[in-house]
């Protein structure tokens, strides 16, 4: 069985962490509903922000991961923008940041989409102005978009987010056919590659 850099022998890039997405859980109980994933073992939380633009629902946004931050100070937040103008929001999530107090590490990243950039000439821009406000970077691709279209980029950011789900909606099946860029990606980075649907998997077939 291959391991999540898709090698068939156990390596060092095989140590996964889980950040579940807190999409489909009772938003309306989103502290209780994170601090249950938190005690199930998850290591970070995955905030899926929609626009009813780049995507067509609405979750929540800057706003909400503020409150959600006053609950949990010491938990990264990974926040992943379906939106189609990241650049207006860097300033409002950054306002959930946070630095773990014991290991000084920065607990909020900001993942945006090379599709809403690329054809805008912004990605660099959308880069260094995370980088600004203080947050990790994180770069996500569409399961249509080519690997090549971040590739420039991934020196600068801290992580990949390949996806293996149209963005969107919550409950989708895994598409296996994207280990390929995943694998692409470990190659030359293997600590900044993520694909959380990729992690549930090996999780399953681990049994
Ligand atoms: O970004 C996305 C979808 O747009 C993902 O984070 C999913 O929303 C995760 O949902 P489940 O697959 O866990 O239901």
């Amino acid at each position: 069985m291959a391991g999540l850099c898709g090698s068939f022998k156990a390596c060092h890039c095989c140590t996964a962490r889980i950040g579940p997405s807190v999409l489909d859980c009772d938003t309306a109980m989103l502290a209780t509903e994170a601090a249950r994933a938190l005690r199930a073992g998850a290591d970070y939380l995955h905030l899926d922000v929609m626009d009813g633009n780049f995507v067509p629902a609405i979750s929540f946004g800057a706003n909400v991961i503020g409150k959600l931050r006053a609950h949990h100070p010491k938990v990264f937040f990974d926040c992943h923008m379906m939106v189609a103008k990241p650049e207006e929001q860097v300033e409002q999530v950054a306002q959930a940041k946070a630095i773990h107090p014991d290991t000084k590490k920065n607990l909020l990243q900001f993942t945006f989409h090379i599709e809403t950039t690329k054809s805008r000439g912004k990605t660099q821009e959308v880069i260094d102005l995370v980088k600004q406000n203080g947050m990790l970077v994180g770069l996500a691709l569409n399961p249509a978009t080519p690997v090549e279209h971040v590739l420039p980029y991934l020196d600068q950011v801290d992580m990949a987010l390949v996806m293996t789900v149209v963005p969107g909606k919550g409950g989708q099946s895994f598409m296996v056919d994207m280990m390929e860029k995943v694998r692409h990606v470990r190659a030359k980075y293997p600590e900044k590659v993520c694909s959380r649907e990729l992690v549930a998997l090996e999780i399953f077939r681990c049994g």
